[in-house]
């Protein structure tokens, strides 16, 4: 039967002390030790060729006088813990980015580098001692802002309708529920604007939908910028509805702002298609006012809205009607 040879182990060619200080230059991170009266016993290569500090200038320097900074920081809570409670700390990086003056190699007085740093407690015979770990996080720091800047631009697009540029309709449905709820909470007004383009199938049976998609922009860009206030919010609600959220805004008001985008619409002055109702495109208007008893949810409100755009309609178009409860008749248009 064959025995398992095992290689004998050989003598090891250099002893542990001088690898391990081979080990300690060759690290890819920063490691300094410092003793309990923060003086420092040990700063690696890294951190040398980081800070441009060489360890014979460091070594045996107070860190907190070599390093002023650190003072009143987090890292100077932490190695007090480390030293007098033995409790090891990983900084979180988001306060203090960078505490130590290290730089990119070769990038004396730039930015400092970002950093992650630990601080783990330990003792030698009667000694404590504390090491300090610090590691580059620049890059992985610059890719997760830049990650978070293109997650902030997707959810942006997200909120546009990508034809006319305004609020898509998502956007309108966050923000109507959003000023419901501040309306009832702070007993203030909110109004909506349910609007429609007046025979816009004939304009596109005319013009043909490309000249239709234009005119959709048109009406978009003016009925936005008849709202004044930044609170004001424009969107397209499908198809050629639009709708407005107008927070702090009553009835009255709310048929003013209405009555406005009408005419500002009207006063463009497109040329409709021959079967229109209307020679130039138009806009019919419904409007609802939040009201605690009745009108006072999103469903409430845009079928309130809904009801009076659907009257505006049958009153000839081109008008503004004002939409009250499902049991309520609505009034004549303004
Ligand atoms: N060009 C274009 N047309 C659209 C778009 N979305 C919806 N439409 C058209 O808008 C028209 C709406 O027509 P209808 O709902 O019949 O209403 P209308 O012709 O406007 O008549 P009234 O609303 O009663 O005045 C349809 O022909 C849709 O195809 C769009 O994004 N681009």
């Amino acid at each position: 039967m064959q025995e398992n040879i095992l290689p004998r182990p050989s003598q090891p060619a250099a002893s542990l002390s001088t690898l391990s200080s081979r080990v300690l230059g060759l690290a890819n991170l920063g490691l300094a030790v410092i003793d309990s009266k923060h003086r420092i016993v040990l700063w690696n290569q890294w951190m040398a060729s980081h800070s441009g500090l060489s360890a014979s200038r460091v070594q045996g320097s107070e860190l907190f006088e070599l390093f002023e900074d650190l003072r009143g920081q987090r890292i100077e809570q932490a190695i007090h813990s480390a030293l007098q409670n033995g409790t090891a700390a990983s900084l979180p990086h988001g306060l203090n980015r960078a505490p130590f003056p290290l730089y990119p190699a070769g990038t004396w007085g730039g930015e400092r580098m970002e950093q992650a740093v630990s601080v783990t407690p330990f003792t030698e015979g009667k000694e404590k001692y504390c090491l300090i770990e610090v590691s580059n996080v620049s890059s992985t720091m610059g890719r997760e802002r830049q990650l978070r800047v293109q997650a902030e631009a997707l959810r942006a697009q997200s909120y546009v309708d990508g034809l006319t540029g305004i609020a898509n309709r998502r956007h309108f449905d966050v923000a109507l529920s959003r000023e419901l709820k501040r309306a009832s909470r702070n007993d203030a007004p909110l109004s909506l604007l349910l609007m429609d383009i007046d025979s816009f199938k004939a304009y596109n049976d005319h013009f043909g939908h490309q000249q239709g998609d234009a005119c959709l922009t048109l009406v978009a860009e003016a009925f936005a910028a008849t709202l004044q206030r930044p609170a004001d919010l424009a969107a397209r609600y499908g198809g050629e509805e639009f709708a407005a959220v107008l927070p702090d805004t009553d009835l009255a008001q709310a048929q003013i702002v209405a009555e406005a985008i009408r005419a500002r619409v009207a006063a463009l002055d497109v040329p409709h298609a021959p079967a229109a109702v209307h020679p130039n495109v138009t806009l019919s208007i419904g409007v609802a006012t939040f009201d605690k008893t009745q009108l006072n949810d999103a469903a409430a409100m845009l079928g309130a809205a809904d009801r009076a755009l659907y009257v505006a309609k049958k009153a000839g178009r081109n008008c503004v009607i004002v939409g009250t409860p499902p049991d309520q008749p609505s009034p004549p248009a303004a």
